[in-house]
């Protein structure tokens, strides 16, 4: 993309998600490079091994999936290098025309996250990304700067409501004036996404894992999800052990609002990048069915 296209200014990042999702189905895969997937594909546990996990990752999934969401922390155990490469998995992505979602989950007081907003949000930002994952957990306002700022950059923020992990629970499900954690969240980012256009995603998202569809049902919480607008990531496919049938029984009326996401399942198939395209496309073509026994039964 040349520098031209760059300064034009996006639709809201809620459009671009529908339309990259109407063209490639909902399939998010990460780029995770565990010191594991490093050894598995022959490439040394250093910079140079992570620059070239990275590009045969960019090559495979650019043009291919809906979003890619590299976890930045893998590329920040190696320091500064490892920063530099994350930037180039981004600007990779930008220039093969797919969005990316950062995973640093990001969450402090307003000022110090108005920071970080800057820091992945605004259009010359090194680090920028479509959009980033944030944590509540210091309070839903706190976020508010990179609430402000993604709308004003189209932009999008994904805010964790129900994490895949099983220790979530204890914190998300703890109930508090009648709710809980999780509820409020739910029906703060509902509040975030008001105005968005009928039919479209909003452009704040949740994180809602793949593993969760139980306690969705058990905390009686799909209708409120449905009702957020919000895109809903949903790591856990595979390496944690859930499956896209999961989201189907677990996700009630929130499952056509779902993306479901998965790294280690899929870049296992790797450093093959056909392969690697193989992987990714089974699982689109799993998820694909589901978007399409939620559509006939809507
Ligand atoms: O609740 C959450 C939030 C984020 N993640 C991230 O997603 C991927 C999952 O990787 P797999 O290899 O598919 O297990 C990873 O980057 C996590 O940090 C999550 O798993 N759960």
């Amino acid at each position: 993309m040349g520098a031209e296209q760059e300064r034009k200014v996006l639709d809201p990042f809620g459009i671009r998600l529908g339309e990259a999702v109407d063209q490639h189905g909902p399939v998010c895969v990460g780029i995770d490079p565990h010191a594991s997937l490093l050894a598995e594909w022959g490439l040394p546990h250093s910079v140079k091994g992570l620059r070239q996990f990275a590009e045969i990752a960019v090559e495979a999934f650019g043009g291919a999936a809906a979003i890619v969401k590299p976890q930045s922390a893998f590329f920040e155990r190696f320091g500064a290098a490892g920063v530099e490469v994350l930037e180039d998995v981004l600007a990779g992505l930008r220039e093969m025309g797919t969005l990316s979602l950062l995973d640093v989950k990001r969450g402090d007081i307003g000022s110090t996250m108005a920071a970080y907003a800057q820091a992945y949000l605004c259009d010359d930002s090194p680090l920028r990304a479509d959009a980033i994952t944030v944590s509540p957990f210091l309070g839903f306002g706190s976020l508010a700067p990179a609430f402000d700022l993604a709308k004003r950059t189209g932009r999008g923020v994904f805010v964790l409501a129900m994490t895949s992990n099983p220790e979530g629970a204890r914190v998300q499900h703890a109930v508090w004036e009648q709710d809980t954690v999780s509820g409020a969240i739910i029906d703060d980012v509902a509040d975030a996404n008001a105005l968005a256009p009928a039919g479209t995603f909003g452009d704040v998202g949740m994180v809602v894992g793949a593993t969760v569809g139980k306690d969705i049902a058990e905390l009686g919480l799909a209708e409120r999800i449905a009702q957020s607008r919000a895109p809903l990531l949903a790591p856990g496919l595979g390496a944690q052990g859930a499956t896209i049938g999961d989201i189907g029984r677990g996700f009630g009326a929130a499952a056509a609002l779902v993306l479901p996401a998965t790294s280690r399942a899929i870049l296992s198939a790797g450093p093959d990048v056909a392969a690697l395209r193989e992987a990714l496309h089974t699982v689109q073509q799993e998820a694909s069915t589901l978007r399409s026994v939620i559509e006939r039964d809507a």
